[in-house]
């Protein structure tokens, strides 16, 4: 058992977009990073940095960061921290961890508990790397390892639910009944914002033949004709830029316009009466205009529509997967999963995703059976706004991890050191 004197302790929730830290108790993460790191070779800045006459280092640097990331450097890489289902390089994930746990909370990880969120799919292997990692690298005190869609449920009061968490890369329907997600009901395809993006910038580029220019591939130069003011705008030369460092970027502005400009129509929409919505523009940063309007409900009807394309396979909508992954649960508690949908995950943040569920669901449901769809993130009962719902697997770690009687949940490094990987199953379960 942990027994430190001070129980202070973090939240650390480890997604596909965004690595998010805080500290328990509060009410939301104050480090927010990109789960991505830049590699570059970093000769010439260690000839400057270390002393004269010391051998002069040619090595991949990495940086990790938003700030450190916007700022482009000569053939920089950019490579994402989670692939497939794991974490391949856990350099990535020490440098994230560092900037997050260090440079963002300030705290010594050596004297701080932990608490990670983990997919809900259960994998004993990623776990075991994780906690290793943990105490080893950064001799970390007392960890705890949880399911983020059981903190999701959390985080809005309830113990049982069907938990919809739709985040970058992947979208899961997991049923959690008093508080342990049901494995075999689980449902994932990898559909999520990152899907729609990457549709949006199809329909921009190929479509429309509208450049996309990065931030760093030009230069705005203020001009003043007789009183009329405007820019000018000047292209750079952009041959040293990383393929992957130009396509982040790109997916970068194109993900604003995606989260700007989208919406779910709360009905099921055809063709026809997709001319009818309104249009509208965005200005992306060289002040070129985009206009959207069939698209701004076209891209996200596809999240409500069979697609035999996803690498996952046999897609049939979000709501079917709400409808599917409870019909595995045991009939008792079906009723009370109908009526306690929790929505986590930034890509059910467009304006009517909520209620487009809350109106189809019931369409495929057992009659007689009541259907209530709730945001997640403690934006409380029906709340239907709720921007907390991107962090609210986060959240539901930050009111767990600062409840007294969690205090003895903690599996110290003494007690993973001792008796091995059985004592994670055993305090994590
Ligand atoms: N207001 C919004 N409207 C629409 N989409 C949004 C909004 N805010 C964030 N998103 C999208 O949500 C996605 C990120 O969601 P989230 O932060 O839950 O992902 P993650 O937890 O890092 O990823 P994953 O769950 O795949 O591990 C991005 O694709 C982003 O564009």
């Amino acid at each position: 058992m942990y027994c430190g004197d001070d129980v202070s302790s973090v939240v650390v929730d480890i997604g596909s977009y965004h690595t998010r830290a805080g500290y328990s108790g509060e009410d939301c993460p104050r480090s927010v990073i990109p789960s991505y790191v830049g590699l570059y070779d970093s000769q010439g800045e260690d000839v400057e940095m270390i002393d004269a006459g010391a051998v002069s280092q040619s090595r991949r640097r990495l940086i990790t960061g938003s700030a450190e990331l916007a700022f482009k450097r000569d053939a920089m890489e950019i490579q994402p921290l989670l692939q497939g289902d794991g974490i391949p390089n856990f350099d990535y994930l020490e440098d994230i961890l560092r900037k997050s746990l260090i440079d963002g909370l300030m705290i010594n990880p050596k004297e701080t508990p932990m608490l990670f969120t983990e997919p809900p799919i259960h994998n004993k292997e990623a776990r075991l790397r994780l906690t290793e990692f943990m105490f080893e690298k950064f001799q970390a005190p007392a960890i705890f390892i949880g399911k983020a869609p059981v903190y999701a449920a959390f985080s809005c009061g309830r113990s049982t639910a069907i938990v919809i968490d739709s985040g970058h890369r992947s979208t899961t329907a997991t049923p959690v009944h008093e508080g342990f997600a049901l494995q075999k009901c689980i449902i994932k395809h990898d559909i999520g914002g990152q899907y729609l993006t990457q549709q949006l910038q199809q329909v921009l580029e190929k479509e429309r033949k509208i450049e996309i220019a990065p931030r760093y591939s030009f230069k705005k130069k203020l001009y003043n004709n007789n009183g009329t003011e405007g820019f000018d705008i000047m292209r750079l030369d952009t041959a040293g830029v990383h393929p992957s460092y130009a396509n982040w970027c790109k997916e970068e502005l194109v993900r604003d316009v995606k989260e700007e400009v989208l919406y779910v129509n709360e009905d099921p929409i055809d063709e026809r009466s997709m001319e009818t919505i309104r249009s509208t523009q965005y200005e992306l940063p060289d002040g070129t205009q985009v206009t959207l309007q069939s698209e701004r409900v076209a891209l996200t009807e596809k999240l409500f529509l069979p697609n035999d394309k996803l690498a996952s396979g046999g897609f049939t909508g979000i709501h079917h997967m709400v409808v599917e992954s409870i019909g595995r649960a045991d009939i008792d508690i079906r009723r009370d999963l109908f009526q306690n949908i929790v929505l986590a995950g930034g890509n059910t943040l467009f304006k009517g995703y909520l209620e487009r569920l809350q109106r189809q669901v019931p369409e495929i449901s057992p009659q007689n059976v009541k259907v209530k769809v709730v945001s997640g993130g403690g934006g409380g009962s029906g709340s239907t706004s709720g921007s907390e719902r991107r962090f609210s697997s986060w959240v539901g770690g930050s009111i767990l991890s600062s409840l007294g009687s969690f205090q003895q949940m903690w599996m110290s490094r003494q007690e993973f050191e001792e008796h091995g990987a059985i004592m994670i199953e055993r305090k994590c379960p």
